[in-house]
C-alpha cells in the first residue's frame, strides 16, 4: 500500500522553446518542447503546517527547469531529459521523480514524440 503520506507533485505541460536537434533547421532555430515532471516526497509536515519551509517548491523547482532549457542548446532528448531530471532529484526530499520531453514537431507524419526518463532514491 502507497504511504498516505508520500505527495505526488506534477508539473504538467510546461511548454517551453530551445534548441534541440541535430538537423540545421533544428541548430538555428528554436523550437517547441512540452515537459512533464513528476516527484514524490513525503509532505506530512507540510500538510500539517501548511508552511512553505516544509514544502517541496515546485515553483523554485520549474525556474530553474526553464533557466536550464532557455538557456542551453541540446542535440539528443536523452541529454535534455537527463539534465531535467537532475533538477527534478535534486532536492534531498524527492523519493522519486519522472521526466517526460515531448518534440510535438519533430516527426512528420506524428503527432509527437517524447522521451521520459525515471530515477528512485537507493534504499
Ligand atoms: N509544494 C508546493 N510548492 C509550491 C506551492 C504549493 O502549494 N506547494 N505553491 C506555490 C505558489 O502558490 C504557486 O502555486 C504559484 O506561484 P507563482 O504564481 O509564483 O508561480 P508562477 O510560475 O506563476 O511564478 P511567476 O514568477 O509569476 O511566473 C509555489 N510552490
Amino acid at each position: 500500500m502507497m504511504n498516505p503520506e508520500l505527495a505526488i507533485i506534477r508539473i504538467k505541460n510546461l511548454r517551453l522553446r530551445t534548441f534541440i536537434g541535430i538537423k540545421d533547421e533544428e541548430i538555428n532555430n528554436r523550437q517547441d518542447v512540452i515537459i512533464n515532471v513528476t516527484m514524490h516526497y513525503y509532505a506530512e509536515k507540510a500538510r500539517k503546517t501548511d508552511d512553505m519551509e516544509h514544502a517541496l517548491n515546485y515553483r523554485t523547482i520549474t525556474k530553474a527547469i526553464i533557466t536550464l532549457v532557455e538557456d542551453n542548446r541540446f542535440s539528443l532528448l536523452e541529454h535534455l531529459t537527463g539534465k531535467i531530471l537532475e533538477i527534478a532529484s535534486e532536492h534531498p526530499w524527492v523519493e522519486y521523480a519522472t521526466v517526460e520531453v515531448d518534440k510535438p514537431h519533430a516527426l512528420r507524419f506524428a503527432d509527437s514524440v517524447s522521451l521520459q526518463l525515471s530515477w528512485q532514491r537507493p534504499e
